[in-house]
């Protein structure tokens, strides 16, 4: 079984030369759900920007725009309220290279048409929480994952997203975890991040890697609310910086873990970004 750690290439990977620039290192964009629901997507967003994205963006429908911008600084906002709005904006912009689709992005329809023109640009893109449920009313979204997608369900969003392969009421083994992500991933040709305690992270026809936190009790405080989401930003930070998407997920997986152990027990999601400045100077980055 392939354990991950962070080894000696990964921590190097995480390093920032002197002689590059912010747009060196990627520029993200982050879409949000709508007023009183821009929480997730905020939290997904500091990820990135904390785990070294160059830039970072949060799209947000018009009417979260002033919520948004009472709560951002370093972090840039454009409105993007339909899908054509997300068109206009790749198109105009090509140094955006990672997407983060999903926290408190919300179930309308119209979301599932803004979920297609991401999809449609072929760029390396998260995809969490609402996007993964889009995704499981709509096959015909499903149709349209590439090999630039990163899928970080939970138990209950992989149990909606790949009918049959999920935990049934008798929960999963680890083998049958590591079985079920690789069968996931090959079947919609994307990475899968299974999240969970035992987190399993697979790549289409590759098998599973593992990250087993079940015997610490700083990661069992990951079980809080926005936890999933700052995970989905690390990911998507990780991808804007130029990582493959497996590797992006997996280093992601243990920065987050890593941010838990900093934090202890207490923790609440917005502590986890906070902690990557402690954890990069220990690994001497
Ligand atoms: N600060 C914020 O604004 C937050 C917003 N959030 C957003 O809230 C929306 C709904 O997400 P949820 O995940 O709560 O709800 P969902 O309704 O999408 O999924 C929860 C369902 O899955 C089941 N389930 C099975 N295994 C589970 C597991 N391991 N973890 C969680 N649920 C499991 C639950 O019983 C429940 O029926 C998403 O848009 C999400 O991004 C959440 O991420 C929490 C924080
Ligand atoms: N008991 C646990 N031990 C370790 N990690 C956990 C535990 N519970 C949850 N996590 C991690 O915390 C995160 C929770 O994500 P998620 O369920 O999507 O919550 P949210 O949508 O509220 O952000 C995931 O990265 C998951 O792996």
């Amino acid at each position: 079984m392939t354990v991950l750690t962070m080894t000696p290439e990964r921590i190097d990977s995480l390093r920032k030369r002197s002689d590059q620039h912010k747009f060196d290192h990627g520029s993200v964009l982050v879409l949000s759900g709508p007023a009183t629901r821009t929480g997730a997507a905020r939290l997904a967003a500091m990820a990135a920007l904390r785990v070294g994205a160059g830039l970072v963006t949060v799209g947000a429908p018009r009417d979260a725009l002033p919520e948004c911008a009472a709560h951002l600084t370093g972090i840039m906002l454009r409105e993007v309220s339909e899908a054509l709005d997300l068109s206009l904006i790749l198109a105009e912009d090509q140094r955006i290279n990672a997407l983060c689709i999903g926290p408190g992005f919300g179930l309308e329809p119209a979301n599932g048409a803004t979920l297609r023109a991401a999809l449609a640009t072929h760029r390396a893109v998260v995809l969490d929480a609402d996007a993964l449920t889009l995704m499981a009313q709509d096959r015909e979204l499903f149709t349209q994952l590439h090999g630039g997608c990163v899928l970080t369900p939970h138990a209950g969003e992989f149990r909606r997203l790949f009918p049959g392969l999920g935990e049934d009421g008798d929960g999963f083994t680890l083998d049958e975890k590591k079985d079920a992500t690789q069968r996931a991933a090959d079947l919609s040709g994307a990475v899968v991040l299974y999240k969970g305690a035992q987190t399993t992270i697979a790549a289409p026809g590759c098998p599973a890697t593992v990250l087993d936190t079940t015997s610490e009790q700083d990661a069992a405080w990951l079980a809080t609310a926005g936890a999933g989401d700052v995970l989905a930003g690390l990911v998507t930070g990780l991808l804007a910086r130029g990582n493959p998407p497996v590797q992006a997920a997996e280093t992601g997986a243990l920065l987050h873990a890593m941010a838990a152990r900093e934090a202890g027990p207490g923790l609440i999601a917005e502590d986890l970004p906070q902690q990557i400045p402690g954890i990069y100077r220990r690994l001497g980055i």
